[in-house]
């Protein structure tokens, strides 16, 4: 993995997290160029990672093995017309846009070699997870390419149809923010309860790593795991009995559809193929 030279078209929150992952799992900084239209992040690009970066989005392709779009679904279409004509055939492109499907992406490319993947934030610190779906022209070593990218910022998993990746968008791509919503609301309802902040803070954020940490790490479920916190008729008891009062797996059910339906609904909205 650590040979391939690879072009971020577009270099934001997820571009970012990716290329920092992949410098601290030794990818060479040589090895990455980002293009990016604004000055001051190519300036910190360049002067923090140590990467090359570009105003042109063609010329940051020129010696890529994979071209990684991370614009947002918005502009897609336009940065792939515009990119078309740079693309070699023998590339790989890799979108990790919502909602853009890969028919929409070999159009606007004329290329067809496309995988689609929506990884998460934590890929920054090589604790992300990624859905990957690879359109039927993506040789094998390609699909490892992709895999090992994405592998290098945490762990990956292919789906076998393209329109799964709406659920991967609403369970993992977009999860990190609901575990941070619940994080605030807890430090928010720690202080209520008379903390000052910053306790509550440390006391909310630690208490959310050590359960995530324990769900990974044990050899029996979350729900078994949730049972031993809970003490018939105890304090985790009443809170939980709380929870499911106020309908909390159906909100968390129709937050994950609205995710999903989100995701399919831009692919409608911007898509092209
Ligand atoms: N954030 C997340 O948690 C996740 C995001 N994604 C997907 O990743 C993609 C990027 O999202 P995110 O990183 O959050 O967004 P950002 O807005 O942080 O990053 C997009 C970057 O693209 C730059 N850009 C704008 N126009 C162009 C252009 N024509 N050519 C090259 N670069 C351009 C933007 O610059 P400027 O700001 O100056 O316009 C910006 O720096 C989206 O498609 C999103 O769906 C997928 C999984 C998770
Ligand atoms: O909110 C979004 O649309 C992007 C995709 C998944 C996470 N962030």
């Amino acid at each position: 993995m650590n040979n391939l030279h690879i072009a971020f078209i577009g270099a934001g929150n997820m571009a970012a997290s990716l290329i920092g992952g992949l410098l601290a799992k030794g990818m060479p900084a040589t090895h990455i160029h980002a293009s990016e239209p604004s000055a001051e992040r190519r300036d910190q690009l360049e002067r923090d990672l140590g990467i090359h970066t570009h105003t042109d989005n063609a010329a940051a392709c020129a010696d890529a093995d994979v071209v990684l779009l991370a614009v947002k679904p918005q502009i897609m279409r336009e940065v792939c017309l515009a990119l078309a004509p740079a693309l070699k055939p023998g590339q790989l492109v890799i979108s990790i846009a919502a909602g853009i499907n890969c028919a929409s992406l070999q159009q606007w490319l004329g290329h067809l070699p496309v995988v689609r993947c929506m990884p998460n934030t934590p890929a920054l610190l090589q604790q992300g997870i990624s859905g990957l779906y690879a359109a039927a022209q993506v040789s094998e070593i390609q699909r490892q390419q992709a895999a090992a990218i994405l592998d290098a910022v945490g762990s990956s998993v292919w789906v076998p149809q393209e329109q799964l990746l709406d659920a991967v968008t609403a369970v993992s791509g977009s999860g990190p923010a609901y575990f941070f919503l619940l994080i605030e609301a807890m430090t928010e309802a720690g202080v209520r309860l008379g903390l000052d902040a910053d306790t509550a803070t440390e006391l909310a954020r630690q208490t959310a790593l050590g359960a995530a940490q324990m769900a990974c790490q044990s050899d029996v479920d979350v729900a078994t795991l949730r049972a031993r916190v809970t003490s018939p008729q105890g304090t985790t008891d009443a809170a939980i009995r709380s929870f499911e009062a106020d309908g909390f797996r159906p909100m968390v059910e129709r937050a994950l559809q609205a995710a999903a339906d989100r995701s399919a609904g831009l692919a409608r909205e911007l898509g092209g193929g």
